[in-house]
């Protein structure tokens, strides 16, 4: 490495814009008000939580801006933001190094540079990963041009896309039997199905949050594919500010493929020296007709049937962006490929700490808990790991955080409230669980995990409102064998009985 100009030293350096580094910046801003904090972030944005609400113990809600980080800055005057990516990290000396050549001197240091979408047949120019604002404006742009796309995967990004994208074929590719596995079982599926064939209401098609944009004439022109330059991950309603609608009049048009894989991608040239059968879009769920329309590529699924489309959306799951940071210096991975950090969020190198996506949660974990990544737990584990640098450098002791205790998330899919709590898919409870579910067409979805007679998780879609009676329920696993099916009769005031 060519010699490097010597920046600052910091005793706390936090690495990342996104919501973990800039919490976590923050916490360490407010516990040492006379302290340098280093931000360092390869965006030109970093990302801000607002109007933070705690709807019960553990369920949050939070907006996610995207802002320059002089926002940041005035609002805590002693974070100092440094724009550069940091190419290698020297743990045995305490050092990093940035793209533009400066190298910095930490005491304690966070890792907070999130995750990259792990992309089927990456660097297939028709391959398309969402994460941040440059890949979804290349999306959309892209399906504005489109006639019929197909989506791999079956989580988040794939349900949100799904629901959201009108005027366009949308052939929906999954390896599970039923959609949505990373949140819902076969039951949910079912009572979210409908919505993908009815009109999709018109929501407005603007943004519900100011967001900070880059101007018009940083963006480069781009073909296909994004720049592979990583910014921070969107944020909630982060498709109300784009127009996600292909170049025909109608709605929703998703036919889902069950039980398969991609095989193959073929370019048209090559597709055609195959002299194969591509299908056209299936009416009513059925393939009948070959394709008479010729395509930009092909894409073959391992079920044998082959569709033509404009590009392949692969939302099929991130991995942690450690790279930058392994050379040299030996972090123990979980399996993930995350960094693993233990109990007060510290990584098995000294005084490195990780937060957000880019960690792997590795201590023994309460039984309502795992891991996601998700940006609820990323402000929780970026706050948690600023108070853990800060006990350590005080001397102190800390127990692991309160929400650390219960698995909580609430989200929209397909316009409906969802709240998962616990362990929702009964993960990792074998056939030790019974369920009890009680479901209305159209309104609600309510299931509940039962261990022993315990409530341990819970699905519940709609305006139920039992997430704060179900979350108090898990929480303090009280024998409910004694209240047998009316748990959920909805005759009866289950508030009433427990609050
Ligand atoms: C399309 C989409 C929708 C989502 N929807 C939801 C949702 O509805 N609910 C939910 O809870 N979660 C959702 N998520 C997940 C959530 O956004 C992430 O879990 C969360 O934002 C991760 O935050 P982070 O700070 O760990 O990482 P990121 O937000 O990825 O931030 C990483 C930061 O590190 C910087 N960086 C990377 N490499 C370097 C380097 N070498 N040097 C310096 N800086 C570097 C990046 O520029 C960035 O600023 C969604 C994700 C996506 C992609
Ligand atoms: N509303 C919410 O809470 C949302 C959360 N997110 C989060 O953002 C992150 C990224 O989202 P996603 O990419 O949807 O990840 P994800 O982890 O939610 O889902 C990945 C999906 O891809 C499937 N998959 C993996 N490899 C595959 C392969 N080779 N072929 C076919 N399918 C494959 C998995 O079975 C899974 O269904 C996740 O952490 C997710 O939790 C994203 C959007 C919305």
């Amino acid at each position: 490495m060519a010699a490097a100009h010597s920046g600052a030293r910091g005793r706390f350096v936090v690495v990342g814009g996104g919501i973990a580094g800039v919490t976590c910046a923050e916490k360490l801003a407010m516990e040492f008000p006379s302290e340098d904090i280093l931000l360092m972030t390869a965006s030109p944005v970093i990302k801000a939580v607002t109007n933070f609400r705690q709807v019960s113990k553990t369920l949050e809600e939070f907006d996610v801006e995207e802002q320059p980080s002089s926002l940041l800055e005035k609002r805590y005057p002693n974070i100092k933001v440094i724009q550069s990516g940091v190419k290698q990290l020297r743990s045995n000396e305490h050092k990093i190094f940035t793209e533009d050549g400066k190298e910095y001197i930490y005491e304690k240091l966070c890792l907070c540079a999130g995750a990259k979408p792990k992309l089927i047949f990456e660097g297939n120019p028709y391959v398309l990963g969402i994460r941040d604002t440059d890949s979804a404006q290349a999306f959309q742009k892209n399906l504005a041009q489109a006639e019929r796309i197909v989506v791999v995967g079956n989580g988040g990004i794939a349900l949100e896309l799904v629901y959201e994208i009108q005027g366009c074929e949308v052939i929906w590719a999954i390896k599970d039997k039923a959609i949505g596995n990373t949140f819902f079982d076969a039951g949910a599926a079912e009572f979210l199905i409908p919505k993908l064939s009815a009109e999709k209401q018109e929501a407005p098609i603007q943004c519900k949050r100011s967001k900070y944009t880059i101007e018009e004439s940083e963006e480069k022109e781009r073909s296909i594919a994004a720049s592979d330059k990583l910014g921070s991950a969107l944020g909630p309603d982060w498709h109300e500010g784009l127009s996600l609608k292909g170049t025909k009049e109608f709605s929703h048009k998703v036919h889902i493929e069950v039980v398969c894989e991609v095989k193959k991608i073929h370019l048209q040239q090559e597709f055609l020296q195959l002299q194969q059968t591509s299908l056209a879009f299936p009416e009513e769920g059925k393939n009948v007709e070959p394709d008479e329309v010729l395509w930009p590529v092909y894409v073959e699924l391992t079920n044998g049937k082959i569709y033509g489309c404009n590009f392949v959306v692969s939302a099929t799951g991130v991995v942690p962006n450690v790279t930058p940071f392994l050379a040299g210096n030996n972090f123990a991975l979980g399996e993930d490929g995350g960094l693993k950090v233990d109990k007060n969020m510290h990584t098995s190198l000294p005084d490195i700490y990780a937060a957000g996506d880019i960690c792997t949660a590795s201590w023994e974990p309460s039984p309502v808990w795992h891991q996601m990544r998700l940006w609820t737990q990323a402000r929780q584990m970026g706050w948690y790991a600023a108070k853990c640098m800060a006990a350590d450098t005080l001397g102190e002791s800390i127990d692991l955080d309160f929400s650390f205790e219960l698995f909580a998330h609430v989200t929209k899919f397909f316009n409906y409230k969802v709240v998962v709590l616990g362990k929702y898919n009964a993960q990792g409870l074998g056939l030790d669980h019974e369920l009890m579910l009680r479901c209305t067409k159209g309104q609600e979805y309510v299931k509940v995990v039962m261990q022993n007679g315990r409530m341990v998780g819970a699905v519940l879609i709609g305006d139920t409102d039992l997430e704060e009676t179900f979350e108090n329920l898990i929480l303090n696993q009280m024998d409910l064998s004694a209240y047998g099916e009316d748990l959920l009769n909805p005759d009866i005031d289950i508030e009433d009985y427990f609050d």
